[in-house]
């Protein structure tokens, strides 16, 4: 029996509220075509006002998931998302060395909208030195990627010298999302390959709350394509495009930063199927 479906993994957090986090991944996934599989590292108590609560997995749970996907699938591409504090970061790394899941995107999650924190502080040093290394691709959004390079970023110019820093630091190929960057009109993010070619993936800013879990969002398609056998350039253009679509398409559920519209579709392909 053949075994040549697209499966794809991510290794993150649950979201309660099915907005984000491994909620998310899976809603991505699952319409990008792709067959999701999880490692979950933490569980929050969530919802689009915020995060209740939270419990990370004991260590060896982690272990036991890694080895019950080993043990059945065959995945192409892996993400990493909220990954809570140094031992549990040091148990994904530890398993992504063990076992062959394809190309690694690691989403590098700090804190959710709402300001709570999915990763300690004293983590940070840990997926700088241990993490990054092993990641075909790196997607922090502006904090994250101040955090991760100890500079400041407020223009154009910066995201790129902390673009070429991430890429210094170990991770093949780097997006720098700007979600967070203080243009009102524009969401542009910045990307810079592994043979050094660098380019703007843009988008006008739509003005809406509905932005819980735009990160993973993307994270998870990009994910999902290079499953899929696309390559890395292609992979971030469609996941750019399909955040926009779920952004722009958007529906209204829960009482504050709403989820975003997964099942929208990007325009190109809206007269496919
Ligand atoms: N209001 C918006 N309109 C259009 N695109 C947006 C908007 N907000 C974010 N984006 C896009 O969504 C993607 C995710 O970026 P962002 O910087 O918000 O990630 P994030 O902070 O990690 O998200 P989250 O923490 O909610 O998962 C990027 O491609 C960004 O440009
Ligand atoms: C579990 C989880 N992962 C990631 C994020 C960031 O969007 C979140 N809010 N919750």
């Amino acid at each position: 029996m053949t075994n040549d479906f697209p499966q794809a993994l991510t290794i993150a957090g649950t979201d309660s509220g099915g907005g984000a986090g491994i909620s998310a991944d899976f809603k991505t996934m699952q319409m990008r075509g792709v067959f999701a599989t999880m490692v979950v590292v933490a569980v929050t108590a969530q919802n689009t006002l915020g995060v209740q609560d939270a419990l990370a997995m004991p260590p060896e749970l982690i272990d036991e998931q890694f080895a019950s996907l080993a043990a059945d699938f065959k995945i192409s591409a892996c993400k990493t998302g909220m990954l809570a504090d140094p031992l549990r970061v040091k148990t994904v790394v530890n398993n992504l060395k063990r076992y062959n899941f394809g190309l690694l995107t690691v989403d590098p999650v700090m804190i959710a909208k709402g300001g709570a924190k999915l990763l300690s502080d004293d983590a940070i040093d840990v997926v700088r030195d241990q993490l990054l290394p092993l990641a075909d691709l790196v997607t922090p959004n502006l904090p994250e990627a101040e955090e991760l390079t100890q500079m400041t970023i407020t223009t154009e110019a910066t995201m790129a010298t902390a673009g070429r820093r991430l890429q210094s630091m170990g991770a093949k190929n780097v997006l720098v999302k700007g979600g967070h960057f203080s243009s009102e009109d524009e969401a542009n993010d910045y990307v810079l390959l592994e043979n050094g070619r660098s380019f703007w993936l843009t988008s006008k800013r739509k003005k809406t709350r509905n932005t819980h879990g735009t990160g993973d969002t993307i994270s998870s398609c990009i994910t999902a394509e290079l499953a899929k056998g696309k390559s890395m350039e292609e992979a971030l253009r469609i996941g750019k495009a399909y955040v926009e679509a779920t952004i722009k398409q958007g529906i209204n559920v829960g009482h504050g930063h709403g989820p975003l519209n997964h099942w929208a579709k990007i325009r190109s392909e809206q007269n496919e199927i």
